[in-house]
């Protein structure tokens, strides 16, 4: 099947830059057709605001999907419920926001799409709403009845992926069991041959503890927990190496000759992958049923409606959710 990927794009929290990044797409060429979902509205009047020469077309159900014209986006329109200002959170519109996540996940469980890209939600105002939400990550999973998932983020040739992904600090250690590792390790060995088109992943997997536990000297979960599942997974002849100390694993002579490293928490790899891509890099959610890529910025109230919002992470979003789809595609042909 030749046909261009067809991709749904959740403009996510109002407020913030994501309608800026979504209206820019309309000067970029893509090598996919894209529906966005959000409020017209809200998005005619941020293109006024920031002088974007866009056309907006409303897309309903049961129209043709949209082809790719310069200049125009299609909008399936899913109204706020305020009026959006810019800059400033209101969690009168966290129902709205959370909606549109929904509306396309329909629309790609009816098979009227092939992947979900997503801009930045605010996940404090959505709690702030009274909605329980950690992230896309999680409310994504639940949605699609999935225990386990697997957050990635990769950048000019750097692949971190998190054994855990929002949760408080103090939370971490107890998180991490054997069981949530191996499965953890599998999903992203998988995605990695499935999604990225490797034949042997190699992943380097970070230690908990400085000096990945020195031994048992500064902690024991290395050794009760991270290296059996290391050495059950080699013993299936995946390339999986560690515990390897965080500090020391993040240098260009180790990173050489691996294609994914596992940090064990959000602030233990994310740092590193921003350091070296923020702006380029992507977010993707493996483990899934459904195909599902991201900017790997936040809502950046600070700059939304004013002309300085970078849309390269969405860029690379696209392009990286239309490349899984095709190769997927060809490895299902
Ligand atoms: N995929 C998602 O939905 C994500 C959502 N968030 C959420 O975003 C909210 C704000 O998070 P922060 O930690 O403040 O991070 P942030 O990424 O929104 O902002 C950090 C700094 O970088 C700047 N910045 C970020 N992206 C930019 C862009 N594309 N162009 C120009 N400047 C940019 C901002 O202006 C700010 O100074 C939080 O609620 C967080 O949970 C954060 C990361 C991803
Ligand atoms: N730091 C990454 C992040 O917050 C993205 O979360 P999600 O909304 O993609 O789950």
């Amino acid at each position: 099947m030749n046909a261009l990927p067809r991709l749904v794009l959740t403009v996510g929290e109002p407020a913030g830059i994501g309608p800026d990044i979504c209206l820019q797409l309309a000067t970029h060429p893509l090598s996919a057709s894209v529906l966005l979902l959000g409020d017209i509205h809200c998005l005619r009047s941020r293109a006024l605001q920031l002088g974007l020469p866009v056309r907006l077309q409303e897309w309903q159900e049961g129209d043709d999907w949209p082809a790719i014209e310069a200049g125009t986006l299609r909008v399936l329109h899913l109204p706020l419920t305020h009026p959006c200002r810019v800059g400033h959170l209101d969690p009168a519109n966290a129902p709205a926001v959370l909606n549109g996540l929904d509306k396309a996940l329909a629309l790609l469980q009816a098979g009227l799409a092939d992947a979900l890209v997503t801009a930045p939600v605010h996940k404090g105002i959505i709690n702030d709403a009274g909605i329980p939400f950690t992230g896309h990550t999680e409310y994504l999973a639940a949605a699609c009845g999935q225990n386990e998932v697997v957050m990635l983020l990769a950048g000019r040739g750097l692949r971190v992926a998190l054994a855990t992904t929002h949760l408080s600090l103090a939370d971490v250690p107890a998180a991490i069991t054997r069981s949530s590792l191996e499965s953890t390790l599998r999903i992203l060995h998988a995605a990695l041959i499935q999604d990225f088109a490797l034949a042997a992943p190699r992943i380097l997997v970070a230690g908990l503890n400085p000096h990945a536990g020195e031994g048992g000297h500064l902690g024991q979960e290395e050794i009760e927990v991270i290296s059996p599942v290391i050495q059950s997974l080699q013993k299936e002849e995946m390339r999986i190496s560690g515990p390897w100390p965080a500090d020391t694993l993040f240098t260009p002579r180790l990173l050489e000759d691996a294609d994914a490293v596992l940090a064990m928490y959000h602030d233990q790899g994310l740092p590193v992958l921003k350091y070296h891509a923020f702006g380029e890099a992507v977010n993707i959610t493996l483990g899934l049923p459904i195909v599902r890529t991201s900017v790997d910025h936040g809502t950046a109230l600070d700059v939304a409606g004013s002309g300085r919002a970078q849309g390269e992470s969405l860029l690379h979003a696209l392009e990286a959710a239309a490349e899984i789809v095709r190769n997927r595609r060809s490895r299902n042909a």
